[in-house]
């Protein structure tokens, strides 16, 4: 075993257990999804960060693991709008949701996701965390779309940032780690950000909008 997975052992075994997660992996199983939620421990860093939030948005919602992490953490007042384009994932993340109690903090915005980002922008909503976990082919468009909707302070985490470890391969040039190694190059170039690659789980990339 990696020394990277004997950590991630190691942690799952210390943290408490989380019920939610508990019920969302029985739900998965019944229906033979794949577990494609963050870790719980990625689930308390989304919680940590929500913290210092008034709104927060996450692209890639699944049956609704990290958007209950985001909730957790959010003040009283602040919201979350989570954004599907399967009305399936929708259905079972809203019931997730709700039985973690947190119906009333959490909006699920049905379709694709960058015609959401749009309609944001036009309304004039704004963010001070984003979550990005969905098509991984698509994070260059996500981050252009993102910046416009961020306050400044604000921080965008990307989940999956290596792609499986295909994305700083250069013979690799599938759609994804060409889209990731893009996404590297403008988060760096873009001088409104500060920004960071973590290798952690499956890489973070994490950007710090210039206050
Ligand atoms: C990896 S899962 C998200 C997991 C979730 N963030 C969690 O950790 O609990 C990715 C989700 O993004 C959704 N998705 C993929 N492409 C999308 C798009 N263009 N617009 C909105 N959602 C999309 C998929 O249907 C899937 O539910």
């Amino acid at each position: 075993m990696s020394q990277a997975r004997h950590r991630e052992r190691y942690i799952e075994a210390i943290l408490p257990p989380d019920p939610a997660r508990r019920t969302i992996e029985r739900a998965l199983e019944q229906r033979g999804w794949p577990d494609m939620c963050v870790s719980q421990a990625l689930g308390r860093f989304l919680t940590q960060l929500a913290m210092g939030a008034s709104a927060a948005v996450e692209i890639g919602t699944y049956v609704g693991y990290s958007a209950i992490c985001i909730a957790r953490g959010l003040r009283p007042g602040a919201r979350l709008i989570t954004l599907e384009s399967r009305p399936e994932h929708a259905r079972l993340a809203k019931r997730h949701i709700e039985e973690a109690g947190l119906g009333d903090r959490v909006e699920i915005a049905l379709g694709d996701a960058s015609e959401t980002l749009e309609r944001l922008q036009e309304e004039g909503r704004r963010f001070d965390l984003a979550f990005v976990d969905a098509d991984k082919p698509s994070y260059p468009r996500y981050l252009e779309l993102v910046l416009h909707l961020m306050r400044p302070g604000g921080i965008i985490v990307f989940d999956n940032a290596f792609g499986r470890d295909r994305a700083w391969d250069p013979s690799a040039q599938s759609p994804t780690p060409v889209a990731l190694r893009e996404l590297h190059r403008r988060l760096f170039e873009e001088p409104r950000l500060v920004s960071t690659l973590l290798p952690m789980w499956d890489g973070l990339a994490v950007a710090r909008v210039l206050m």
